[in-house]
């Protein structure tokens, strides 16, 4: 005997409510358009036009050299650090102008944090790793506390609760990698890029992040370049795929080849630049 259907005797579905038939617009946090940037007279990615998501995981993937890190630090203006570089274009956070003069960079840093392809902790103990962001921004509640629940929610408490006051370049790369992605939530950004964050750990360490990745992207929005494909299909909901282009004078430059859902991106690319890519028949 068939299972009673869910949608009635008829088997036809009752039509929705109208409020539930849309789906819920998904809030944007980054809107990106017209991007260019320069290092002194190179333009080394044209033309960027993409949003991203709130509390999901968007990739960047590509060869390399056509961009992809030199987008990723326009989204937390740390190309101005760099004395050649130059942005020309929109970058809009919750639809303000991320580099308008108002702005103050070293807040926007604060509040979109960023995690490198070398873990880099300070060379301090476990904990001040930790507690230093919150000390400077004048945290007042109980700083044990914060870094218990800190390094709990990068599932590193259990291995470094016994060492809290040992240096941490003492701890493995995947431990340091995961307590530099404490130390970045620590300060309570909204969102964390991460540059190649697994790209010098070894699998199982690339595991530990990738999972805390997924379980971060509850609460935090997400930004990843990473050479791994694998890892993008694993880990992101949407995917971009960066290639390059050469321009008349035979000058190349980074382009934004696609942005899609990662599940339509890797199996039904609709640029074949991404598709040869993907399959490897270039990069
Ligand atoms: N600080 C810099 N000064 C000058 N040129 C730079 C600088 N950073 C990047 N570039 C150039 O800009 C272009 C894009 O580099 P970028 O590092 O953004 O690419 P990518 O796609 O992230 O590469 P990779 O995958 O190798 O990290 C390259 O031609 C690179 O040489």
């Amino acid at each position: 005997m068939n299972p009673p259907s869910r949608h009635g005797p008829g088997g036809t579905p009752p039509p929705l409510p109208a409020h539930l038939a849309a789906p819920p617009p998904s809030e944007t946090v980054f809107e990106v358009g017209g991007l260019s940037v320069f290092y002194g007279g190179h333009e080394a990615v044209r033309d960027v036009n993409m949003n991203i998501g709130a509390r999901q995981i968007t990739a960047m993937i590509g060869p390399s050299g056509c961009g992809k890190s030199t987008v990723l630090r326009c989204f937390n203006r740390m190309n101005d650090l760099l004395p050649d570089a130059r942005v020309v274009g929109k970058v809009r956070y919750h639809n303000e102008d991320l580099y308008s003069r108002e702005v103050d960079p070293i807040e926007v840093r604060r509040r979109i944090g960023m995690v490198f392809q070398k873990p880099n902790p300070f060379p301090k103990s476990v904990y001040d790793n930790i507690a230093y962001g919150p000390r400077v921004g004048g945290f007042r509640g109980n700083l044990d506390d914060l870094v218990e629940e800190t390094l709990t929610h990068a599932a590193l408490w259990d291995e470094v609760k016994d060492k809290l006051r040992t240096s941490a370049l003492a701890l493995s790369g995947g431990q340091q990698q995961r307590l530099c992605i404490a130390r970045t939530i620590a300060v309570e950004p909204e969102v964390i890029l991460m540059d190649e964050p697994c790209s010098s750990l070894d699998p199982i360490a690339t595991a530990k992040i990738e999972d805390l990745m997924e379980r971060l992207a509850q609460q935090f929005t997400i930004v990843v370049v990473t050479h791994n494909m694998q890892q993008a299909a694993r880990v992101s909901e949407r995917t971009a795929f960066f290639g390059s282009e050469i321009d008349r004078d035979g000058v190349r430059h980074g382009r934004l080849i696609e942005l899609d859902e990662t599940g339509t991106l890797f199996s039904n690319p609709s640029d074949h630049r991404t598709e040869d890519y993907i399959s490897g028949r270039f990069g």
